[in-house]
């Protein structure tokens, strides 16, 4: 949260400091690590099944966390006026933010404007006999998405609840690293927000390396045990047949909940939704005017680069007097999930634009990567490329790319649409032989 006036940084712990521990960086850093069990296979190599080293994989998540953390921390050192407080924050009155800090004096920083900007932690499910499960003795079995990366030992057998972004991550990275792992998802398909055919192709990717995915299936209680082989126990419910799964240890994917229930915003008039997200407008602003909420604390998408672009909103609202250029309406909202390989996506999904446009010719191509000529090379020819166009104008209102360094492909695609190029001027483009980008000259030919 900033306080400014008297500008002031305030973060809850030093080690919450940026954003880095709450992003897929360590996620991939370690499926990309020498020590992951499945490298792609090349022919004529031998494939080598490496011992696993978890305090390794541990240490290099730490050092590439560390060393972002300390940068940041430096920059902020030598902006002149600005100091950083670490500490618990709340509002007192509209006007003032009390600090608790850990071993010193409260603080009370009084300030004419103020930016909360607080973020999420992963969310506490509703689930039957967790809260016993969380006081006994195994309750550090019971992960979220920073615990699990701080385990001295890799899970024998991990049930993941949750199929979204961190489940699936996570969930590939555990079985790379040896766990047997479950992925429970209630809905019909993982990362529900996709495409039906993309979360297939990204289903069959996982299960090609052994995780066990159950979709449909909603955890009804959980429980823990000291004669079963694995001292946890979820019950599920698949479709109105009961079965239970066992694990060593479970993480907890089911969503994020914002940090917002001890900044007493009620003491500064500010007005959240029923999950909590703070209110804003299109410019960031709360219900109490010299208020504004920027990231993941009002509910918008939660990415760092659009967390990134709310402070772009501030600065040019504030900085560079703009107050009207930038919002948060039809800004684009690129992601990529960091499985392996990639899921990037730009734009609109195929019904989300026939729900928009439902006037328009919408058409889409679809190329599985093994036409991909650099995919063949390189042996990972698993995943799609998946193009949403305005059949008439030839405008791309949407682009997914499951493939490998995915999340560079689609960017490629932003770029493209940013210029208003349109899928003819990448059909005819000359791209360099062999990319993956010269796949964009063929993609169109799938056209439907
Ligand atoms: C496991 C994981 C992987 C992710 N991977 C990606 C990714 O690859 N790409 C991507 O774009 N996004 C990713 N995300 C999402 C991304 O981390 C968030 O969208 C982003 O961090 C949000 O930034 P923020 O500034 O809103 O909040 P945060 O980064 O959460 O920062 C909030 C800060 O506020 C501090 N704070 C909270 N309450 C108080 C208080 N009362 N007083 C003082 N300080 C307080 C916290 O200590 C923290 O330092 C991932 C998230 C998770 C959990
Ligand atoms: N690579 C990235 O950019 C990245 C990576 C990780 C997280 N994130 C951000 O963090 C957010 C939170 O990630 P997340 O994976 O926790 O949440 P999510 O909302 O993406 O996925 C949660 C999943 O859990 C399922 N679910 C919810 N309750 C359930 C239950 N009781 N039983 C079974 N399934 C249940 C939902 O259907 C959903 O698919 C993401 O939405 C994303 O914005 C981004």
């Amino acid at each position: 949260m900033i306080a400014s006036g008297r500008v002031a940084h305030l973060a809850s712990r030093a080690q919450d400091f940026g954003v880095w521990q709450t992003s897929s960086m360590p996620v991939y850093a370690a499926l990309r690590s020498p020590v992951s069990e499945n490298p792609p296979s090349v022919a004529g190599a031998e494939a080598i099944v490496p011992k696993m080293d978890m305090s390794k994989v541990r240490e290099r998540k730490r050092d590439i966390v560390n060393s972002f953390r300390a940068g940041t921390e430096a920059r902020l050192a030598n902006v002149e006026g600005l100091e950083v407080i670490f500490g618990e924050a709340h509002f007192s009155s509209p006007n003032v933010v009390e600090v608790v800090i850990a071993g010193s004096e409260n603080v009370a920083l009084e300030a004419g404007t103020f930016f909360i900007n607080t973020g999420e932690r992963p969310a506490i499910p509703d689930l039957p006999g967790l809260d016993a499960v969380l006081q006994s003795k195994h309750k550090t079995l019971v992960l979220d998405s920073t615990r699990i990366q701080e385990l001295e030992d890799v899970p024998e057998k991990l049930i993941v609840l949750g199929g979204g972004y961190i489940g699936l991550e996570f969930g590939q990275l555990f079985q790379r690293l040896g766990s047997k792992v479950t992925i429970v998802q209630r809905g019909s398909q993982l990362l529900p927000r996709e495409d039906s055919e993309v979360s297939a192709a990204v289903k069959e990717i996982v299960e090609s390396e052994g995780v066990e995915v159950l979709l449909n299936t909603q955890a009804s209680g959980i429980r823990t045990s000291d004669q079963a082989i694995f001292p946890i126990t979820l019950d599920c419910n698949v479709q109105g047949t009961a079965i239970s799964l066992e694990g060593s240890h479970i993480l907890l994917a089911t969503g994020r909940t914002p940090n917002t229930n001890t900044l007493r915003l009620e003491k500064a008039g500010i007005v959240t939704n029923t999950k909590g997200h703070i209110q804003v407008n299109t410019t960031l602003q709360t219900s109490t005017p010299h208020i504004y909420a920027l990231g993941d604390c009002y509910g918008g998408p939660a990415f760092t680069h659009i967390s990134y672009d709310d402070f772009r909103i501030i600065r040019d609202h504030f900085i560079n007097n703009n107050t009207t250029a930038r919002t948060t309406e039809n800004r684009p909202v690129p992601y990529t999930v960091y499985m392996d390989p990639q899921l990037g996506h730009i734009g609109l999904h195929e019904s989300e634009a026939r729900e928009k446009f439902s006037s328009k010719k919408i058409q889409t191509a679809v190329m599985p990567m093994k036409y991909v000529a650099r995919a063949l090379e390189t042996d990972e020819t698993r995943g799609l490329m998946k193009a949403v166009v305005d059949g008439e104008s030839g405008e791309i209102l949407g682009f997914t790319c499951l493939g490998v360094e995915g999340g560079e492909v689609m960017s490629l695609v932003q770029v493209a649409m940013m210029g208003k190029l349109t899928y003819s001027d990448l059909q005819e483009a000359v791209f360099a032989h062999p990319t993956f980008a010269e796949s964009l000259n063929n993609l169109w030919g799938f056209l439907k």
